[in-house]
């Protein structure tokens, strides 16, 4: 499916504890952030970076503990948005004493880079991460804090940022966007003194580390020797924290801006329930994995039984990694057809399936076809997400509208409901229910005006612009 999101962290032990293996377990929490590449950057050295899942590189998990040894880190898991997948985008990046790792997606990166000398940006040769730490590194060499910098920099790019940075003497800093579209928690490990940011709560509870607080969207966090500190770059509102962190990207067990994502996934389906009752099915079955917390809630609120009657292959090479943000479509279908269906669950049944999302459109037509095939009787589809018609420029892969199946069969309708009529002929379903904005932000429990829709309604002013939408060609370079 589409792809989204990186993982970050930034670690420094005040009391001088050898924070590699945090990092590693930090970043092992963030996997589902993205599974492309991972890496780890200390001061004074290159990067240490690899291909794949963080568990490939296991047996050389000894040796980079004590190669890299040192008391202040940044680390990163990578889910291509903007650059290609290779081990050259990997990240940390280093640019001269200043190493970058970095969640989100820089889309007027080709304009970013028309001011940075020698530079022209192209998605086979370069990330958007690139670009903004090469434009960083010019502000800091004029104006020597990372504050200013920031400031200046923010100005000047369109798009989303987590960041992690760290100077080769020593220091690890975090900076969050103003609209806050990226998640970004900072943590304390009491017994080693040890503070740490990162993307999600999860990878502090990796590391048995207290979650303190969200970052604040425009904040720019310092942990040095000196102690952590703390000021804010740039002040914008509203905030656009991303709705699809909360159906689809997050841990089920993180703690963003206060809400647990488990039991907001499960509220959002016990709102689901209510405003699309299908009281004559026989059987809830939640599409493995991000959706079973919302397929309980929908069956719970309704006194209908859940049964898991889908399964991620967990033992075959990619059967248990997630679709969506694979880099590649062969991949992405090769996920969705190692899911297995319990033939006893769904037999001559009405299944209502229940999903966070429909984007491309091939995990549901897989799993319909899949639940067909073991003779379900009638399949419903209850969405969890509202259809997603336009581009995302924060964060998440699915920078075209061409590849987003409710753009291909309903742009011009404006009622949720004549598109899922129109999806559900595509991908093979009796009936498709999609959330609304509305109905979701009231689940998450956050006010609709502090949530992104954009991917849903269209309206780019988080992000200040009004985008001319270009094929997927034009913005990947694939
Ligand atoms: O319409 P699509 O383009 O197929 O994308 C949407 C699907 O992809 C995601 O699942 P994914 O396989 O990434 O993993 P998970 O649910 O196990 O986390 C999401 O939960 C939907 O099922
Ligand atoms: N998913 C992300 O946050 C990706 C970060 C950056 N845009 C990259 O492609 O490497
Ligand atoms: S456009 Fe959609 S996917 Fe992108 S940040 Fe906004 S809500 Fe998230
Ligand atoms: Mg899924």
């Amino acid at each position: 499916m589409v792809h989204e999101n990186c993982g970050v962290v930034g670690i420094f032990s005040l009391d001088g504890h050898n924070v590699i293996p945090f990092v590693i377990d930090s970043l092992r929490a963030l996997q589902h952030r993205g599974q492309e590449a991972w890496g780890i950057a200390v001061p004074g050295k290159s990067p240490f970076r690899r291909l794949g899942l963080i568990s490939s590189a296991a047996a050389e998990f000894p040796t980079v503990v004590k190669k890299y040894k040192s008391h202040a880190a940044i680390g990163h898991v990578r889910y291509s948005t903007l650059g290609k997948s290779t081990l050259e985008n990997a990240q940390p990046l280093k640019v001269k004493d200043l190493c970058v790792a970095h969640n989100g997606t820089i889309a007027n990166v080709e304009e970013l880079s028309g001011m940075v000398g020698g530079c022209t940006f192209t998605p086979q040769t370069m990330s958007d991460t690139l670009v903004a730490a090469q434009r960083l590194v010019m502000h800091l060499a004029d104006k020597e804090d990372m504050a200013e910098a920031m400031h200046i920099l923010k100005g000047e790019m369109v798009g989303s940022f987590c960041f992690t940075f760290l100077t080769d003497g020593g220091s690890v800093y975090a900076a969050r966007d103003p609209r806050g579209f990226r998640p970004l928690v900072l943590g304390h490990h009491r017994e080693t003194n040890t503070y740490m940011v990162a993307s999600e709560s999860c990878a502090l509870a990796a590391v048995g580390a207290q979650l303190v607080r969200d970052v604040e969207p425009g904040e720019l966090v310092k942990m040095s020797k000196g102690g952590i500190s703390s000021q804010q770059f740039a002040n914008e509102k509203p905030h656009a924290h991303c709705a699809f962190e909360y159906t689809y990207f997050a841990h089920p067990s993180s703690i963003m801006e206060g809400i647990n994502i488990y039991a907001a996934r499960k509220r959002i389906g016990q709102f689901l329930a209510r405003k699309f009752p299908i009281t004559n099915a026989d059987v809830v079955v939640p599409v493995p994995d991000s959706a079973r917390p919302a397929a309980l809630g929908y069956a719970q609120e309704l006194g209908l039984p859940f049964e898991e009657g889908l399964l991620k292959d967990r033992y075959s090479r990619k059967g248990s990694m997630r679709s969506f943000i694979e880099p590649y479509q062969s991949d992405r279908v090769e996920i969705n057809k190692g899911i297995i269906p319990i033939q006893e669950v769904v037999e001559g049944k009405h299944v209502i399936v229940v999903d966070d999302s429909i984007v491309r459109g091939t995990s549901s037509a897989e799993i319909i076809k899949t639940l067909r095939m073991v003779g379900a009787s009638r399949v419903s589809l209850v969405v969890t997400y509202p259809p997603i018609r336009y581009p995302c420029y924060a964060g998440i892969d699915f920078p075209s509208q061409e590849e987003l199946v409710a753009y291909q069969h309903g742009v011009t309708e404006d009622s949720n409901a004549t598109i899922g009529a129109r999806v559900s002929q595509v991908i093979g379903a009796d009936h498709i229910a999609y959330n609304d904005t509305s109905n979701l932000a009231k689940a998450i429990g956050m006010p609709e005006e502090e949530l992104c829709f954009t991917c849903s309604t269209g309206n780019y002013a988080p992000l200040g612009i009004r985008p001319v939408f270009k094929s997927r060609i034009q913005m990947k370079g694939e």
